[in-house]
């Protein structure tokens, strides 16, 4: 039996149409042996389809010599979860207030399905990846957020308690470094362990950060369900520096899950990263685009 012969002539075309060799393989140069940090949004995990694209942009990374770290979200697939067992929820700032009974759906669907599902889906594109909560190995040492706001008719300050909503307050990057170099693909879960046992809902924009800072970063990406940050009239805004995205949370133009968003990027390109990027995770490796072409995509934020 003999086998069809490959249009080796075609094949080259459509590289070559694709962009991949002239534009693509400059940066991918330029990249090669960075760790790359993606924070993966519940609202960018779309449908299964989107999902394996991610997984395999994931793999591409890695084979074109970077170190991808993902740190996920689930904020919606958590709301589904709280709704069928009849459990309330609410956000002030972006964050879930989170009592006892909240806290266990959060670590049961993000350290569980959610994290599981990006693993396997990952090692089915041909990668190895390794889930881990920040409980495992002591990834995320974190404690309870202390969060003050400043009441508008008395203008007092007052303290506000969103239960288990923890924040970091350390990384241990040498384990996920170690996890890197033996050609893993981590992939974490935004669970906190307290010093006293407690467990944690982080936030999985700050804990992305986080880890970020940890992994010494040089690429920060967050993928989310918009194209990048508007402005007032919804218009992408491609660049922002540090104090005109401040400039924007305080105007209000910012608000909800963006606030946290914007945060970290801050603490990122302050702790100096190169570049720190809000991409819309709905789009088709939206990953490869914002890496690897000289547009990129979505919204940067500088120093
Ligand atoms: N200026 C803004 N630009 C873009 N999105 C904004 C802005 N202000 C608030 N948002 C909201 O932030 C949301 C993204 O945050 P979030 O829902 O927490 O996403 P994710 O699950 O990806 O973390 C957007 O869908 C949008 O509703
Ligand atoms: C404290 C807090 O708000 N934790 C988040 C954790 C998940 C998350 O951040 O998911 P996304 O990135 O998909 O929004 C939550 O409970 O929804």
């Amino acid at each position: 039996m003999t086998s069809k012969p490959i249009d080796l002539k075609r094949r080259a075309e459509w590289l070559s149409k694709a962009g991949i060799l002239t534009e693509a393989l400059p940066f991918m140069r330029r990249y090669s042996g960075k760790t790359v940090v993606i924070k993966y949004g519940g609202h960018a995990m779309g449908d299964n389809d989107l999902a394996l694209k991610f997984a395999a942009d994931m793999v591409l990374l890695q084979q074109v010599g970077m170190n991808p770290v993902v740190v996920h979200g689930g904020g919606p697939q958590i709301g589904k979860m709280l709704e069928r067992l009849a459990i309330k929820s609410e956000f002030i700032d972006g964050l879930r207030v989170t009592d006892q009974a909240t806290v266990e759906i959060v670590e049961m669907v993000l350290s569980g399905a959610i994290n599981k599902g990006i693993v396997a889906a990952i090692n089915q594109a041909g990668g190895r990846a390794i889930g881990l909560s920040g409980k495992d190995g002591g990834l995320i040492r974190a404690e309870k957020l202390r969060r003050t706001k400043v009441d508008p008719d008395s203008n007092i300050e007052k303290v506000l308690d969103l239960g288990f909503v923890g924040e970091p307050t350390k990384v241990d990057g040498s384990l996920l470094k170690s996890l890197v170099s033996q050609n893993l693909i981590p992939v974490v879960a935004p669970i906190g362990l307290g010093a006293e046992g407690e467990t944690f809902n982080i936030n999985a924009d700050t804990a992305a950060g986080a880890v970020a800072a940890a992994v010494d970063a040089s690429r920060f990406m967050l993928l989310t369900d918009v194209e990048g940050v508007l402005d007032k009239d919804r218009r992408l805004i491609p660049e922002l520096t540090v104090p005109q995205a401040r400039a924007l949370i305080a105007d209000g133009t910012i608000s909800g899950g963006m606030i946290p968003k914007i945060e970290t990027c801050i603490e990122a390109v302050e702790g100096g990263a190169e570049g720190a990027v809000i991409i819309d995770g709905r789009v088709q490796h939206g990953v490869l685009l914002e890496l690897f072409t000289s547009h990129g995509m979505g919204t940067w934020i500088r120093g």
